[in-house]
């Protein structure tokens, strides 16, 4: 099974430039975990800081008891060795063929002989679709191959942690499918801790068991993904939506001014640009188009008020949506079960007190019959959570 990551108080700058402060949050092992963030919020930083490739000013990262932040060389270099990293264009030798750049790590830091190296380099290369294309070159193949390409060097010494920088960045929609499905398939076959830097909203709403998103130097939230995908929190809702008003801006950061503009509906950029909003409606803060569409300026949240529904999270919706939260990819039929799914639902259904109103409504909304027979809920309790 995978390994916890254990992040607490990591703070980093670069000279002057503060990327973010005080982030503390746990990757749950075995789980796939995703953090989203508006461009040059960090993600990479904190991504390379997971690995020990950048040392931050403050704070720990604790994985299976080693805080690899300030440990020796020798401990992290142990360390790394549990840890698989997808780089966003797959960081390929481009002299070297697809098959001498999985087989590197192999040859580098183990003393296997050629036969067993090729043997996993097979093994991996299959997992990830490019049975065959070993011989090519890195230049010869798509932008898509070589992610895989580098996912599959990620795999050769079976990590109990990966961590994936944007894999969907270059990426026609459907390929980010087909990474996005792999992703989890991978989880189903290995167990390993997952997590996926992106700011690919369709993906981070269907692949992870766990969402946080960084944002003006801070970590917004992190927690089940039912929490981040039904959060009021305005950066949020505004990510989601890919709306331009909102507190990001194209700087990172609008100035006060231009986003209490835009809250109180007196001059948004779009109006200023003659551009119309649907429904004409300025700049609501819930209103995430294909997610929340009640009538009402109560609907902050923009969840769960299917139109003639009685507007209440928790509610069902078309497409399968329940309270905004698509459901989550399950593995290729034919491969496991995913080992997390369980162990996931076991912790938030011990922590769901804790969680938002709206969080514990689409998890409730969210339960099989085998869920509520497990945790001895009954369908009506679920539906008055979801009424309150
Ligand atoms: N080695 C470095 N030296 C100085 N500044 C750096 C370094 N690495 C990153 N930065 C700065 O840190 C900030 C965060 O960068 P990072 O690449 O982590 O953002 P990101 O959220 O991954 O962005 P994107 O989504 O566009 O890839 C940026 O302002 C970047 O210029």
């Amino acid at each position: 099974m995978g390994i916890e990551v254990v992040v607490e108080g990591l703070t980093k700058s670069f000279g002057r430039q503060q990327v973010w402060r005080d982030v503390s949050l746990t990757l749950p092992a075995g789980e796939v975990s995703v953090m989203l963030g508006p461009s040059g919020t960090g993600k990479t930083v904190f991504l390379k800081s997971l690995v020990g490739l950048v040392r931050p000013d403050r704070g720990r990262v604790l994985i299976d008891g080693v805080d690899i932040a300030s440990c020796r060389e020798k401990q992290l270099y142990r360390t790394r060795r549990l840890m698989g990293v997808m780089f966003q264009d797959g960081a390929l030798f481009g002299s070297m063929s697809l098959y001498d750049n999985v087989a590197f790590p192999l040859r580098e830091h183990t003393r296997l002989g050629e036969r067993d190296v090729r043997r996993i380099v097979e093994e991996k290369m299959a997992m990830v679709g490019l049975a065959g294309d070993g011989p090519k070159l890195p230049g010869e193949i798509s932008g898509g191959m070589r992610k895989r390409a580098g996912l599959a060097r990620a795999l050769v010494l079976d990590p109990q942690i990966i961590l994936v920088d944007e894999p969907d960045s270059g990426l026609d929609p459907v390929r980010t499918a087909y990474i996005s499905q792999l992703l989890i398939d991978l989880n189903a076959q290995i167990d390993a801790t997952i997590l996926i830097v992106t700011h690919n909203i369709q993906m981070a709403r269907t692949v992870p068991d766990n969402i946080g998103m960084l944002f003006r130097r801070n970590l917004v939230t992190f927690g089940p993904r039912e929490v981040l995908l039904t959060s009021d929190e305005p950066a949020v809702a505004q990510f989601l939506g890919g709306r331009r008003e909102g507190p990001i801006g194209m700087a990172e950061e609008k100035d006060d001014a231009t986003v209490e503009l835009e809250l109180t509906g007196a001059g948004g950029i779009g109006d200023r640009a003659g551009e119309d909003r649907a429904g004409g409606d300025p700049a609501r803060i819930g209103d995430r188009p294909g997610i929340g569409d009640g009538p009402g300026p109560g609907d902050r949240a923009g969840i769960g008020d299917g139109p003639g529904r009685g507007a209440r999270a928790g509610g069902d919706r078309a497409g399968g949506d329940r309270a905004g939260i698509p459901p989550q990819l399950t593995p290729t039929p034919g491969l496991p079960e995913r080992q997390a799914v369980n162990r996931r639902m076991d912790r938030v259904m011990r922590d769901l007190h804790l969680l938002p109103r709206a969080a514990q409504a689409g998890i409730l909304a969210g339960l099989t019959d085998a869920d509520r027979a497990r945790y001895g809920i009954y369908r009506r309790d679920a539906i008055r959570a979801g009424e309150s």
